[in-house]
Protein backbone atom coordinates (compact mmCIF):
# COMPACT_ATOMS: atom_id res chain seq x y z
CA UNK A 1 0.00 0.00 0.00
CA UNK A 2 1.54 3.70 -0.95
CA UNK A 3 0.89 6.33 1.28
CA UNK A 4 0.55 9.65 0.41
CA UNK A 5 -0.23 12.87 2.06
CA UNK A 6 -2.70 16.23 0.77
CA UNK A 7 -2.50 19.58 2.00
CA UNK A 8 -4.77 22.72 1.17
CA UNK A 9 -2.75 25.43 0.65
CA UNK A 10 -4.86 27.59 2.94
CA UNK A 11 -1.99 28.01 5.63
CA UNK A 12 1.39 29.73 4.80
CA UNK A 13 3.47 27.05 2.87
CA UNK A 14 6.47 27.30 4.78
CA UNK A 15 4.50 25.45 7.17
CA UNK A 16 3.05 23.16 4.40
CA UNK A 17 6.90 22.89 3.62
CA UNK A 18 7.91 21.88 6.89
CA UNK A 19 5.23 19.39 7.08
CA UNK A 20 5.70 17.60 3.81
CA UNK A 21 9.46 17.19 4.84
CA UNK A 22 8.68 15.90 7.89
CA UNK A 23 6.29 13.04 6.14
CA UNK A 24 9.05 12.41 3.50
CA UNK A 25 10.95 11.54 6.12
CA UNK A 26 8.14 9.31 7.91
CA UNK A 27 8.29 7.38 4.65
CA UNK A 28 4.81 9.04 2.70
CA UNK A 29 5.47 8.82 -1.02
CA UNK A 30 3.11 10.89 -2.62
CA UNK A 31 2.26 15.04 -1.76
CA UNK A 32 -0.66 16.01 -3.26
CA UNK A 33 -1.58 19.93 -2.90
CA UNK A 34 -5.43 21.05 -3.56
CA UNK A 35 -6.28 23.39 -6.38
CA UNK A 36 -9.15 26.05 -5.78
CA UNK A 37 -8.59 29.40 -6.85
CA UNK A 38 -9.42 30.93 -3.26
CA UNK A 39 -6.18 29.35 -1.57
CA UNK A 40 -2.77 29.88 -2.08
CA UNK A 41 -1.40 29.23 -5.50
CA UNK A 42 -1.21 25.28 -5.99
CA UNK A 43 2.20 25.52 -8.25
CA UNK A 44 3.76 27.94 -6.40
CA UNK A 45 3.01 25.85 -3.35
CA UNK A 46 4.63 22.64 -5.02
CA UNK A 47 7.66 24.46 -6.68
CA UNK A 48 8.46 25.34 -2.72
CA UNK A 49 7.54 22.12 -1.68
CA UNK A 50 9.78 20.62 -4.34
CA UNK A 51 12.97 22.78 -3.24
CA UNK A 52 12.79 21.46 0.52
CA UNK A 53 12.75 17.93 -0.13
CA UNK A 54 14.25 15.01 -2.77
CA UNK A 55 12.19 11.80 -2.73
CA UNK A 56 8.63 12.36 -2.34
CA UNK A 57 6.58 12.43 -5.43
CA UNK A 58 4.22 15.58 -5.51
CA UNK A 59 1.66 17.71 -7.73
CA UNK A 60 -1.66 19.01 -7.67
CA UNK A 61 -4.35 16.93 -6.54
CA UNK A 62 -5.75 17.86 -7.79
CA UNK A 63 -6.61 20.70 -10.40
CA UNK A 64 -9.01 21.09 -13.60
CA UNK A 65 -9.11 21.66 -17.31
CA UNK A 66 -11.63 24.64 -16.95
CA UNK A 67 -9.36 27.37 -14.86
CA UNK A 68 -6.44 26.73 -17.00
CA UNK A 69 -5.98 25.87 -20.38
CA UNK A 70 -4.48 22.34 -20.67
CA UNK A 71 -1.74 23.88 -22.10
CA UNK A 72 -0.47 25.65 -19.21
CA UNK A 73 -0.62 22.76 -16.55
CA UNK A 74 1.55 21.26 -18.97
CA UNK A 75 3.77 23.49 -18.89
CA UNK A 76 3.41 23.76 -15.01
CA UNK A 77 3.64 19.96 -14.81
CA UNK A 78 7.01 20.13 -17.06
CA UNK A 79 8.41 22.39 -14.92
CA UNK A 80 7.74 20.95 -11.59
CA UNK A 81 9.32 17.66 -13.02
CA UNK A 82 12.37 19.74 -13.89
CA UNK A 83 12.69 21.31 -10.65
CA UNK A 84 11.64 18.41 -8.37
CA UNK A 85 14.25 16.13 -10.36
CA UNK A 86 11.51 14.10 -11.92
CA UNK A 87 9.37 13.58 -9.02
CA UNK A 88 5.84 15.29 -10.45
CA UNK A 89 2.77 13.59 -10.60
CA UNK A 90 -0.48 15.13 -12.47
CA UNK A 91 -3.84 15.17 -10.66
CA UNK A 92 -6.65 16.62 -12.58
CA UNK A 93 -10.68 16.35 -12.46
CA UNK A 94 -13.36 17.95 -13.33
CA UNK A 95 -13.59 21.04 -10.61
CA UNK A 96 -16.45 21.92 -8.55
CA UNK A 97 -19.40 23.53 -9.57
CA UNK A 98 -19.06 26.40 -6.86
CA UNK A 99 -15.70 27.22 -7.85
CA UNK A 100 -17.05 27.77 -11.47
CA UNK A 101 -20.03 29.37 -10.36
CA UNK A 102 -17.50 31.92 -8.28
CA UNK A 103 -15.28 32.62 -11.29
CA UNK A 104 -18.52 32.98 -14.06
CA UNK A 105 -16.78 30.17 -15.90
CA UNK A 106 -19.32 27.53 -17.89
CA UNK A 107 -19.00 23.93 -16.07
CA UNK A 108 -20.09 22.24 -19.80
CA UNK A 109 -19.45 18.45 -20.88
CA UNK A 110 -17.07 17.44 -17.82
CA UNK A 111 -16.27 13.87 -18.90
CA UNK A 112 -15.62 15.17 -22.81
CA UNK A 113 -13.51 17.63 -21.43
CA UNK A 114 -11.57 16.13 -19.27
CA UNK A 115 -11.27 13.49 -21.57
CA UNK A 116 -9.65 15.58 -24.29
CA UNK A 117 -7.68 17.58 -21.46
CA UNK A 118 -5.57 14.28 -20.96
CA UNK A 119 -4.83 14.04 -24.25
CA UNK A 120 -3.67 17.13 -25.10
CA UNK A 121 -1.56 17.39 -22.09
CA UNK A 122 -0.20 13.86 -22.75
CA UNK A 123 0.17 15.06 -26.41
CA UNK A 124 2.12 18.01 -25.36
CA UNK A 125 4.42 16.65 -22.40
CA UNK A 126 6.10 14.09 -25.29
CA UNK A 127 6.58 17.65 -27.33
CA UNK A 128 3.78 16.80 -29.60
CA UNK A 129 1.79 20.00 -31.64
CA UNK A 130 -1.78 19.90 -31.24
CA UNK A 131 -4.47 21.00 -33.71
CA UNK A 132 -4.62 24.31 -32.25
CA UNK A 133 -0.76 24.36 -33.55
CA UNK A 134 0.12 24.64 -29.66
CA UNK A 135 3.39 22.85 -28.63
CA UNK A 136 5.94 23.01 -25.77
CA UNK A 137 9.36 23.79 -26.03
CA UNK A 138 10.69 22.12 -22.94
CA UNK A 139 10.77 18.35 -21.59
CA UNK A 140 10.08 16.65 -18.72
CA UNK A 141 12.82 14.50 -17.03
CA UNK A 142 10.95 11.43 -15.94
CA UNK A 143 7.37 9.96 -17.40
CA UNK A 144 4.39 12.05 -15.23
CA UNK A 145 1.82 9.80 -14.75
CA UNK A 146 -2.25 11.76 -14.65
CA UNK A 147 -4.44 10.66 -11.92
CA UNK A 148 -8.11 11.71 -12.09
CA UNK A 149 -10.32 13.11 -9.39
CA UNK A 150 -13.35 10.94 -9.72
CA UNK A 151 -16.56 10.01 -7.90
CA UNK A 152 -19.55 9.78 -10.03
CA UNK A 153 -19.96 6.79 -12.71
CA UNK A 154 -19.04 8.53 -16.02
CA UNK A 155 -15.77 10.01 -14.33
CA UNK A 156 -15.01 6.86 -12.67
CA UNK A 157 -15.42 4.61 -15.76
CA UNK A 158 -13.24 7.49 -17.74
CA UNK A 159 -10.47 7.43 -14.95
CA UNK A 160 -10.42 3.50 -16.05
CA UNK A 161 -10.47 4.02 -19.57
CA UNK A 162 -7.23 6.63 -19.80
CA UNK A 163 -5.62 7.37 -15.95
CA UNK A 164 -2.88 5.96 -14.33
CA UNK A 165 -4.41 6.39 -11.07
CA UNK A 166 -7.63 7.87 -9.82
CA UNK A 167 -8.23 9.85 -6.42
CA UNK A 168 -11.56 9.09 -5.07
CA UNK A 169 -12.79 11.60 -2.11
CA UNK A 170 -13.53 8.78 0.50
CA UNK A 171 -12.77 7.12 3.48
CA UNK A 172 -14.84 3.58 3.73
CA UNK A 173 -14.43 -0.03 1.84
CA UNK A 174 -18.33 0.15 0.59
CA UNK A 175 -17.68 3.65 -1.13
CA UNK A 176 -14.51 1.27 -3.15
CA UNK A 177 -16.59 -1.62 -3.57
CA UNK A 178 -19.01 0.75 -5.39
CA UNK A 179 -16.59 2.72 -7.18
CA UNK A 180 -14.10 -0.05 -8.74
CA UNK A 181 -16.03 -2.34 -10.83
CA UNK A 182 -16.82 1.33 -12.54
CA UNK A 183 -13.14 2.12 -12.89
CA UNK A 184 -12.41 -1.40 -14.54
CA UNK A 185 -15.46 -1.40 -16.78
CA UNK A 186 -13.87 1.21 -18.14
CA UNK A 187 -10.31 -0.24 -18.19
CA UNK A 188 -11.23 -3.08 -19.62
CA UNK A 189 -13.57 -1.07 -22.36
CA UNK A 190 -10.06 0.41 -23.20
CA UNK A 191 -7.86 -3.03 -23.00
CA UNK A 192 -6.26 -2.36 -19.74
CA UNK A 193 -6.08 -4.08 -16.51
CA UNK A 194 -6.33 -2.74 -13.20
CA UNK A 195 -2.92 -3.19 -12.19
CA UNK A 196 -1.67 -0.52 -14.42
CA UNK A 197 -3.82 1.96 -12.02
CA UNK A 198 -3.39 3.10 -8.85
CA UNK A 199 -6.45 3.35 -6.78
CA UNK A 200 -5.97 5.97 -4.35
CA UNK A 201 -8.25 6.70 -0.94
CA UNK A 202 -7.90 10.49 -0.90
CA UNK A 203 -9.52 9.40 3.10
CA UNK A 204 -9.90 12.49 5.79
CA UNK A 205 -7.34 11.13 8.19
CA UNK A 206 -7.26 11.37 12.26
CA UNK A 207 -4.25 9.61 14.25
CA UNK A 208 -3.47 9.80 17.77
CA UNK A 209 -2.47 7.12 20.24
CA UNK A 210 -5.74 8.74 22.71
CA UNK A 211 -8.50 7.49 20.14
CA UNK A 212 -11.04 10.15 21.54
CA UNK A 213 -9.01 13.54 20.59
CA UNK A 214 -8.69 11.38 17.18
CA UNK A 215 -12.08 11.42 17.06
CA UNK A 216 -13.05 14.88 18.12
CA UNK A 217 -10.60 16.56 15.50
CA UNK A 218 -12.24 14.70 12.43
CA UNK A 219 -15.38 15.94 13.35
CA UNK A 220 -15.27 19.06 11.82
CA UNK A 221 -14.04 18.09 8.26
CA UNK A 222 -16.77 15.16 8.73
CA UNK A 223 -19.17 17.13 9.11
CA UNK A 224 -18.48 19.17 5.88
CA UNK A 225 -18.08 16.29 3.81
CA UNK A 226 -21.61 15.01 5.07
CA UNK A 227 -23.04 18.16 3.96
CA UNK A 228 -21.44 17.94 0.81
CA UNK A 229 -22.42 13.88 -0.32
CA UNK A 230 -24.68 13.11 -2.60
CA UNK A 231 -27.96 11.04 -1.11
CA UNK A 232 -26.63 7.69 -3.18
CA UNK A 233 -23.40 8.28 -0.38
CA UNK A 234 -25.12 9.31 2.29
CA UNK A 235 -28.16 5.93 1.64
CA UNK A 236 -24.97 3.83 1.29
CA UNK A 237 -23.64 4.23 4.42
CA UNK A 238 -27.46 4.82 6.42
CA UNK A 239 -26.57 7.72 7.43
CA UNK A 240 -29.67 9.63 8.91
CA UNK A 241 -30.99 12.59 6.03
CA UNK A 242 -32.19 14.80 8.87
CA UNK A 243 -29.21 15.15 11.15
CA UNK A 244 -27.51 15.65 7.51
CA UNK A 245 -30.12 18.65 7.00
CA UNK A 246 -29.45 19.69 10.19
CA UNK A 247 -25.55 19.93 9.46
CA UNK A 248 -26.31 21.65 6.28
CA UNK A 249 -28.49 24.64 7.63
CA UNK A 250 -26.04 25.18 10.55
CA UNK A 251 -23.14 25.45 8.11
CA UNK A 252 -24.73 27.67 5.94
CA UNK A 253 -25.65 29.55 9.22
CA UNK A 254 -21.79 29.96 10.62
CA UNK A 255 -23.38 27.25 13.55
CA UNK A 256 -20.37 25.41 13.65
CA UNK A 257 -21.52 24.51 17.38
CA UNK A 258 -24.35 22.79 16.15
CA UNK A 259 -22.87 21.21 12.91
CA UNK A 260 -20.27 19.79 14.91
CA UNK A 261 -22.30 18.17 17.84
CA UNK A 262 -24.98 16.56 15.03
CA UNK A 263 -22.19 14.21 13.14
CA UNK A 264 -22.20 10.74 14.73
CA UNK A 265 -20.59 7.32 15.05
CA UNK A 266 -22.25 6.76 11.53
CA UNK A 267 -20.97 9.77 9.99
CA UNK A 268 -17.48 9.06 11.15
CA UNK A 269 -17.25 5.93 10.34
CA UNK A 270 -18.49 6.37 6.87
CA UNK A 271 -16.18 9.49 6.08
CA UNK A 272 -12.48 9.24 7.86
CA UNK A 273 -10.08 7.19 8.90
CA UNK A 274 -9.51 8.14 12.73
CA UNK A 275 -8.31 6.44 15.65
CA UNK A 276 -5.58 5.23 16.75
CA UNK A 277 -2.75 3.79 14.70
CA UNK A 278 -4.03 -0.02 15.46
CA UNK A 279 -7.33 1.44 14.44
CA UNK A 280 -6.78 2.99 11.09
CA UNK A 281 -4.33 0.23 10.07
CA UNK A 282 -7.31 -2.64 10.60
CA UNK A 283 -9.12 -0.08 8.15
CA UNK A 284 -6.16 0.35 5.64
CA UNK A 285 -6.80 -3.52 5.26
CA UNK A 286 -10.55 -2.86 4.77
CA UNK A 287 -9.49 -0.35 2.27
CA UNK A 288 -6.50 -3.23 0.43
CA UNK A 289 -9.28 -6.09 0.62
CA UNK A 290 -11.22 -3.95 -2.06
CA UNK A 291 -8.60 -2.70 -3.94
CA UNK A 292 -6.67 0.72 -2.73
CA UNK A 293 -3.24 0.63 -3.31
CA UNK A 294 -2.69 4.19 -2.08
CA UNK A 295 -4.16 6.06 0.82
CA UNK A 296 -3.75 9.32 0.74
CA UNK A 297 -4.04 10.93 4.47
CA UNK A 298 -6.32 14.13 4.33
CA UNK A 299 -7.33 16.59 6.83
CA UNK A 300 -7.19 16.78 9.78
CA UNK A 301 -4.18 14.27 9.95
CA UNK A 302 -4.78 14.31 13.56
CA UNK A 303 -5.07 16.92 16.36
CA UNK A 304 -1.79 17.18 16.50
CA UNK A 305 -0.41 17.65 12.84
CA UNK A 306 3.73 16.82 13.85
CA UNK A 307 2.82 14.21 16.03
CA UNK A 308 0.08 12.55 13.91
CA UNK A 309 2.71 12.56 10.54
CA UNK A 310 5.24 11.08 12.72
CA UNK A 311 2.69 8.55 14.25
CA UNK A 312 1.74 7.44 10.79
CA UNK A 313 5.48 7.05 9.64
CA UNK A 314 6.39 4.95 12.70
CA UNK A 315 2.79 2.72 13.42
CA UNK A 316 1.21 2.68 9.94
CA UNK A 317 3.36 3.09 7.06
CA UNK A 318 5.77 -0.04 8.50
CA UNK A 319 2.61 -2.32 9.32
C1 LIG B 1 -18.62 16.12 -13.11
C2 LIG B 1 -18.92 15.20 -11.97
O1 LIG B 1 -17.82 14.29 -11.81
P1 LIG B 1 -17.39 13.84 -10.37
O2 LIG B 1 -16.21 12.96 -10.43
O3 LIG B 1 -18.56 13.34 -9.63
O4 LIG B 1 -16.90 15.21 -9.74
C3 LIG B 1 -16.82 15.35 -8.36
C4 LIG B 1 -15.37 15.65 -7.99
O5 LIG B 1 -14.57 14.57 -8.35
C5 LIG B 1 -14.84 16.91 -8.66
O6 LIG B 1 -15.63 18.00 -8.29
C6 LIG B 1 -13.36 17.12 -8.25
O7 LIG B 1 -12.82 18.16 -9.03
C7 LIG B 1 -13.33 17.45 -6.76
N1 LIG B 1 -11.93 17.51 -6.25
C8 LIG B 1 -11.29 18.72 -6.24
N2 LIG B 1 -11.88 19.78 -6.86
C9 LIG B 1 -11.23 20.99 -6.88
O8 LIG B 1 -11.77 21.94 -7.45
N3 LIG B 1 -10.01 21.15 -6.28
C10 LIG B 1 -9.37 20.13 -5.67
O9 LIG B 1 -8.26 20.31 -5.18
C11 LIG B 1 -10.01 18.84 -5.63
C12 LIG B 1 -9.42 17.72 -5.06
C13 LIG B 1 -10.03 16.46 -5.18
C14 LIG B 1 -9.38 15.30 -4.74
C15 LIG B 1 -9.97 14.07 -4.91
C16 LIG B 1 -11.24 13.97 -5.52
O10 LIG B 1 -11.82 12.77 -5.69
C17 LIG B 1 -11.91 15.12 -5.95
C18 LIG B 1 -11.31 16.37 -5.79
C19 LIG B 1 -20.20 14.41 -12.29
O11 LIG B 1 -21.28 14.90 -12.09
N4 LIG B 1 -20.02 13.26 -12.91
C20 LIG B 1 -21.16 12.42 -13.28
C21 LIG B 1 -21.92 12.98 -14.48
C22 LIG B 1 -21.00 13.30 -15.62
C23 LIG B 1 -21.70 14.14 -16.67
O12 LIG B 1 -21.89 15.31 -16.47
N5 LIG B 1 -22.11 13.51 -17.79
C24 LIG B 1 -22.80 14.27 -18.82
C25 LIG B 1 -21.79 14.98 -19.73
C26 LIG B 1 -20.98 13.99 -20.53
C27 LIG B 1 -19.82 14.72 -21.23
O13 LIG B 1 -19.12 15.44 -20.55
O14 LIG B 1 -19.64 14.52 -22.46
C28 LIG B 1 -23.63 13.31 -19.59
O15 LIG B 1 -23.46 12.11 -19.34
O16 LIG B 1 -24.39 13.81 -20.41
C29 LIG B 1 -20.61 11.04 -13.57
O17 LIG B 1 -19.36 10.88 -13.50
O18 LIG B 1 -21.39 10.12 -13.84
Amino acid sequence: MKVGIEFVPNEPIVKICYYVKLAEDNGFQYCWITDHYNNRNVYMALTAIASVTNKIKLGPGVTNPYIRNPAITASAVVTLDELSGGRAVLGIGPGDKATFDALGIEWAKPVSTIKKAIADIRALIKGEKLETGAQLSIKPISEIPIYMGAQGPKMLETAGMIADGVLINASNPKDFEAAIPMIRKGAESAGRNMEEIDVAAYACMSVDKNPEKAKQAAVPVVAFIAAGSPPMVLERHGIDMEKVEKIRNALKKGDFGTAFSTVDDTMLEAFSLYGTPEDVVEKIKGLAKMGVTQVVAGSPIGPNKEKSIKLIGKEIIPA
